[in-house]
């Protein structure tokens, strides 16, 4: 058998629950053996972010080429860019190294309403990284800021995942965790067709690092040679099982629980 690699260049939380650390335990999880370049450094807890230290974009590109030129990658994610250099820097080496299963998670805000993406960076991020993407997973407010419009129901989710497909894109999942309805609703768009991912609303305030850990197990399912809508549909169980079984850690908005999806057994 030979192991499957899954990248993630990604900001680092020092708490662990979000960025390159949920992304490394997903994979390892999933059974993909986990990379990592590390765009920034960020001192965060549970309670909010509390500083945020940007790798020089040399820093950057070194580490992606170490994995580049030495273990190669069969799938990677990128999490918090920061910059509109960061974007272009890191598409440009995606598209050097020829790499495929590109899981674009565009980050924007951290969930105390720290920015961990300028504003200035959108339109390298759509221009640049979009086009390079087998699928993008923004969450409302950031598919509003990719696409430039207001989404309220899932037909404004419908027309925004043709818009980002239109961008480039060649899939889309717009996530349904900051919605108000009673269900949490994930739509999958693969340029055809659409499908609704449907959970129960898990009722928790420890959903720190939902979106990350929910793109890294794509990732890790794409790496695994999984088709894109089956590792949709694990991501989907693999964060459902990660929220409900809650850790209940730190004094603020707490980290999932990565272990969850194995424990219960895996695949339902
Ligand atoms: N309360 C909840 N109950 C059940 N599932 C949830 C809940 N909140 C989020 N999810 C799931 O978690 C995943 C991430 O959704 P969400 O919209 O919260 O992403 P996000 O805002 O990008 O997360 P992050 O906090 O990491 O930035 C989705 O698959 C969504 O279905
Ligand atoms: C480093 C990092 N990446 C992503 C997020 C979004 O959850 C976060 N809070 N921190």
């Amino acid at each position: 058998m030979s192991i499957k690699k899954a990248l993630t260049i990604a900001g680092s939380d020092s708490g662990g629950g979000a960025g390159i650390q949920a992304d490394l335990k997903t994979f390892q999880e999933l059974g993909a053996y986990g990379m990592s370049a590390i765009t920034a450094v960020t001192a965060q807890n549970t309670l909010g972010v509390h500083g945020v230290y940007p790798v020089s974009i040399e820093g950057i590109v070194k580490q992606i080429d170490a994995i580049g030129e030495d273990l190669g990658t069969d799938a990677l994610k990128t999490g918090m860019l920061f910059s509109s250099e960061v974007i272009e820097a890191v598409s440009e080496r995606i598209h050097h190294y020829g790499w495929q299963n590109v899981v674009v998670d565009p980050v924007m805000i951290a969930k105390g309403g720290a920015k961990l993406l300028q504003d200035e960076a959108v339109r390298a991020m759509k221009e640049k990284l979009i086009p390079l993407t087998a699928v993008i997973t923004p969450n409302i407010p950031e598919a509003e800021v990719l696409t430039d419009m207001k989404i309220h129901s899932i037909d404004d989710r419908r027309e925004a995942s043709k818009i980002l497909v239109d961008m480039g894109a060649k899939s889309v999942v717009i996530k349904g965790g900051h919605a108000d309805d009673k269900e949490v609703i994930d739509l999958f768009y693969d340029g055809g067709s659409f499908e609704e991912l449907v959970s129960p609303r898990i009722d928790t305030s420890h959903t720190h690092g939902t979106g990350c850990t929910f793109s890294a197990a794509i990732t890790a399912q794409l790496a695994n040679g999984l088709s894109m809508k089956d590792a949709v549909i694990t991501a989907k169980e693999f964060i459902r099982a990660a929220i409900e079984d809650e850790l209940g850690i730190g004094g603020g908005h707490g980290p999932t629980n990565h272990w969850a999806y194995n424990k219960r057994g895996g695949p339902s």
